[in-house]
Formats: C-alpha cells, sequence, structure tokens
C-alpha cells in the first residue's frame, strides 16, 4: 500500500509565492511513493482540529506557510498519541523555526527535505499548555511580528522587525515582572522578554554562538531591563546596529520549566502570533516532542552542543562585528 502523505497549506502565508509551486510539490510527492491528501487552509486556528482528527491516518504531514502555520501544526500533532514525522515547507516571511533546523528557504528544496530528509526530535515549549515552536515573548516588540505590515516585511524581511521594534523604543514602558527559571528566581522592571527553543529570533541567528540546540531539552531566556536615559537606550541601539545584546540590560539565561508572575494580565505573542493576555503563567520544554524532517547531516549532528544552564550570557547576533559575546553572572 503506498504511504500516505497530508500536505497542509496556507495559500495566503508570505507572497503567496506556494500558489504557483504547488503542483510541482504534490508532483514530487507521488513520485517519491506518495498517496497525497491536499489540504488548503480556509481559516485561523483549523489545522490543529483537523491533525486531531485525522493525523493518525497519516504516514506523514507536510505543511507549507509561515510560522503561524507550523505553530498551528505543531499544537496539532502534539494532541494526536502518534504523532506521524513533519515535513515543513516555510512561506512566511521570515521563517525563524526553519533557519533554526537547518530546512532549505526554497520550495523546491523544502519539498525534497520534506519527502527525503532524517527526522531530528525537535523540543517543543508549552505556554500555559499551548505549543510554541521557537517564541514566548513579552513586551516592548512582541506585537512587531503581527502589527508589521506584510508588504513591509516582503519588502525588508527581517530587517523590518528590527526596524520597527527599535522605531517604537522611546515610547514604550517597563513592565513589572518576576520569572522563576528553574527555581532562580529573576525579578526587574523589563522592556522586553523571550523565552526561545531557536537559533534564529526575528530572522537573527541569536543562538549559533551560545551553543543553543534544538533538542537539549531546555529554553533559552532573554529578558531586557528598562532603559533609564537616551544614553542608556542609545547604547542598546547601537549594540544592536554592530548585531550584539549590551550584557548590562540584558539577561540570558536557560531552563527546563519558567513560572512567570505580573502585575497585571499583559500580553504575549507565540510564534509571531497574538498569544493572548496572563498574569500568570508557566512555560515549559517538552524535550523531543516533534520528529521534524531536516538535512541528514544536521539530523546526525543530533543538535549542536549547548551551553549549560548556568551560564548568563549576551549572546552576539550573528552580524558584521568580530568581537567575541560577553559572559556575566546573575
Ligand atoms: N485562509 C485563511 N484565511 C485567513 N487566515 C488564515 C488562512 N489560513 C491560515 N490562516 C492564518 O494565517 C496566519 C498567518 O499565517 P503564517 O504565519 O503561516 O503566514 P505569515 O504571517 O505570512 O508568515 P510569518 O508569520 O512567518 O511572517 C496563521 O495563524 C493562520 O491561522
Amino acid at each position: 500500500m503506498n504511504k500516505r502523505l497530508l500536505f497542509l497549506i496556507n495559500p495566503n502565508a508570505g507572497k503567496g509565492e506556494i500558489r504557483a509551486k504547488a503542483l510541482d510539490v504534490i508532483d514530487l510527492f507521488v513520485r517519491e511513493g506518495y498517496e497525497v491528501t491536499v489540504h488548503t487552509t480556509q481559516r485561523r486556528w483549523e489545522i490543529p482540529d483537523l491533525l486531531r482528527e485525522r493525523a493518525g491516518g497519516f504516514d506523514r504531514i507536510v505543511c507549507s506557510g509561515g510560522d503561524g502555520t507550523l505553530n498551528e501544526t505543531i499544537n496539532g500533532l502534539l494532541a494526536c498519541e502518534n504523532r506521524p514525522p513533519l515535513g515543513y515547507i516555510p512561506a512566511g516571511t521570515v521563517n525563524d523555526f526553519a533557519s533554526s533546523l537547518g530546512i532549505p528557504k526554497t520550495i523546491p528544496e523544502a519539498a525534497a527535505i520534506a519527502v527525503d530528509g532524517a527526522p531530528y526530535a525537535c523540543d517543543i515549549g508549552l505556554f500555559g499548555g499551548r505549543a510554541f515552536s521557537y517564541i514566548a515573548a513579552f513586551g516592548a516588540f512582541t506585537d512587531v511580528s503581527y502589527q508589521t505590515p506584510q508588504q513591509v516585511k516582503n519588502w525588508l524581511g527581517r530587517a523590518a522587525y528590527i526596524l520597527e521594534g527599535i522605531k517604537r523604543l522611546p515610547g514604550i514602558q517597563p513592565w513589572p515582572m518576576r520569572l522563576v527559571c528553574d527555581g532562580r528566581e529573576l525579578a526587574g522592571e523589563f522592556l522586553f522578554g523571550m523565552i526561545t527553543n531557536s537559533t534564529s529570533v526575528g530572522g537573527f541567528a541569536v543562538g549559533e554562538r551560545i551553543g543553543v540546540s534544538m533538542n537539549d531539552g531546555l529554553l533559552e531566556v532573554v529578558l531586557v531591563r528598562q532603559l533609564q536615559s537616551h544614553a542608556e537606550r542609545q547604547r542598546v541601539i547601537n549594540a544592536l546596529l554592530e548585531g550584539e545584546l549590551d550584557p548590562d540590560f540584558v539577561t540570558v539565561t536557560k531552563a527546563r520549566r519558567v513560572e512567570v508572575f505580573s502585575d497585571q494580565p499583559r500580553p504575549w505573542t507565540l510564534d509571531g502570533e497574538f498569544g493572548g493576555e496572563v498574569e500568570h503563567v508557566v512555560i515549559e520544554v517538552l524535550p523531543s516532542a516533534i520528529q521534524v524532517l531536516t538535512d541528514p547531516a544536521l539530523a546526525a549532528e543530533g543538535g549542536r552542543a549547548s551551553a549549560g544552564p548556568d551560564l548568563i550570557r549576551a549572546p552576539k547576533f550573528s552580524g558584521k562585528s568580530t568581537q567575541g559575546y560577553h559572559i556575566s553572572a546573575l
């Protein structure tokens, strides 16, 4: 009997490039011996319901879309007892998850990996029970990804996110928060915070040099403290433009479980989409929860070496600067 593949397509993701290429992709899947079922998404949050009901009947799930589509697919798969391996054809604007996992960005190459790639057991984050594949974030820039106009994203790519974020710096208010990271408490007034499972955020390779792995069973926590003066803001902007994070204002750590307390319900973003407003939430990692198909060489590597949870670092973005990254203690 033929192997069965469910191909989920968000036709509206990114510039809609998949529309012109879907037939070639389906043709490739058929040539590789799959009986293909195609579903084009019709509305938000449709994929999890569909997968809960039907994923068990397939040998492979492939989704095409941006980070939001992938997030919905992962949420659906987590609800299934038997989770088929997941192929991902990135078709969004930035595609952080794909960058982190070494999944090619062109549709034909990604489609080939979706059928011929090797499975990589990827950690998944849980935010109050809802899955995220690469980021849960609060504060200053968290609405950037879903409020930056699509045209600007298409035109500028990742630079759109950082520019939109910098534009807002002068007007933003810090939030009083307390985060308990595997029992260690971090309290203060934070402009921004993110809990990630990714080497790439907003298109910037934040993790490569601090040894982030997507299957080390750990989430990375990045917190940006309140900036008191114009000079401090300028310092942070300059560091960002140099491709760095300033260790005096940015704390980085790792944890399996992060419990967050805030003064009032605050909005969060999950994988670039609005994630709801919460006053208290538990964020934890589900180690090796989803088998994602990726480059066999990367999968064989078993993920990059991971820094221990005790190291607190200001990671260096992959940028122009040649300086090393900084290490500081809490
Ligand atoms: N037919 C549809 N109509 C409206 N929204 C849809 C439809 N199909 C899917 N969606 C929703 O569109 C949202 C955005 O999709 P996605 O994130 O995949 O693309 P994108 O925003 O272009 O990419 P990125 O977030 O990487 O920039 C998803 O949350 C999904 O639920």
